[in-house]
């Protein structure tokens, strides 16, 4: 049986575990440092087993020492952003938290795969890369499913079919600069392009990209927590059942896409070594130029890291 340790008990972490505990994948531990969250929360969704139908274990904590030998580590811990904040407006305080927790990680989990969730991602990402020292195929981060997941839902409204005909694409960074790619989404095999006139695209594309901040707007406290659950228990089930699905995540690039050194979202292989290899895309000329200022905006902020 699994062991999957969830950090951070607030909106993402404890939806997250309710997922995870509804799938049975094996014993969950929720960690926090607020005394008394991690196990209440605990309780409530282990209770909710004997009337949904599940016997995961699940241990509420405030003692790192309890994610020993975890099989999977997704950190959820850290600040969310409020309305008017970029993501990145989040690097000082979540890098510190970061840090703390990733030392903890190394501890008490050396052979863990570590899944990224904090803002801004794909730095905090690099942050868990750094302090763990673990092989970049075991540290990845949860954003393109997410973003990927929006666009489709978009393109689905619009379109009037169901969702689960729409297989959409989003890379590049988690934030203002992510690239929707349109010629790579599709509706049972059509491309975007030929359902859609350029214009309605285009909206479904800055939607997408600021689909983060529009929930943040209305929520007015905290961000978006269901859809990034649900993406993040697809890429532990792809894990921990080895099916080799390609999925959109943030992942260390060391030459893929022209670039090395960051991490960025793009399709990959995730099985049981966590990723098992990146898939490079066509692109157009304009959307290989948005790639480099996406990439760049991300290694600046890596370079600015205090770490
Ligand atoms: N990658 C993505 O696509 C997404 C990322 N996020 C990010 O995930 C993070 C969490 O979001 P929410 O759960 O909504 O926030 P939240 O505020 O509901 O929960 C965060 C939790 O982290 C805990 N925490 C803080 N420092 C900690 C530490 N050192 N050790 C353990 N726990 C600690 C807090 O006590 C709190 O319970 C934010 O940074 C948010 O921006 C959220 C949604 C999507
Ligand atoms: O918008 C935020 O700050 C949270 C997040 O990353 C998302 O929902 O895409």
């Amino acid at each position: 049986m699994a062991k999957i340790s969830v950090i951070g008990a607030g909106n993402v972490g404890a939806t997250t575990v309710q997922r995870l505990a509804e799938m049975e994948f094996g014993s969950i531990v929720l960690v926090d440092i607020v005394e008394g969250l991690p196990q209440g929360k605990a309780l409530d969704l282990m209770q909710a087993g004997a009337i949904v139908g599940y016997d995961t274990k699940i241990k509420g904590s405030n003692d790192y020492a309890d994610i020993v030998d975890s099989d999977i580590v997704i950190i959820t811990a850290g600040a969310a952003r409020k309305p008017g904040m970029s993501r990145a407006d989040l690097i000082n305080i979540n890098t510190k938290i970061m840090k703390d927790v990733c030392e903890k990680i190394k501890q008490y989990a050396p052979k863990s795969i570590v899944i990224a969730v904090t803002n801004p991602l794909d730095i905090m990402t690099y942050v868990a890369l750094e302090i763990t020292g673990f092989e970049p195929n075991r540290v990845f981060g949860m954003s393109g499913i997410l973003d990927t997941g929006r666009f489709a839902s978009f393109i689905a409204d619009e379109l009037a079919y169901s969702k689960r005909d729409v297989e959409a694409m989003v890379i590049g960074g988690h934030g203002d600069q992510m690239l929707p790619l349109p010629q790579h989404s599709s509706v049972f095999g059509t491309p975007l392009p030929e359902l859609l006139g350029e214009d309605v695209i285009a909206g479904l594309v800055e939607r997408t990209i600021h689909g983060g901040a529009e929930i943040v707007a209305l929520l007015k406290q905290g961000s978006a927590f269901y859809a990034p659950s649900a993406a993040i228990v697809q890429m532990v089930e792809s894990i921990l059942r080895d099916e080799k699905r390609i999925l959109p995540v943030s992942a260390y690039l060391q030459g893929e896409y022209g670039q090395k050194g960051i991490y960025f979202g793009v399709p990959a292989k995730i099985g049981c070594d966590g990723i098992e290899g990146i898939i490079e895309l066509e692109l157009t000329e304009e959307q290989e130029h948005a790639l480099k200022e996406s990439s760049a905006s991300i290694r600046e902020n890596i370079e600015d890291l205090d770490i």
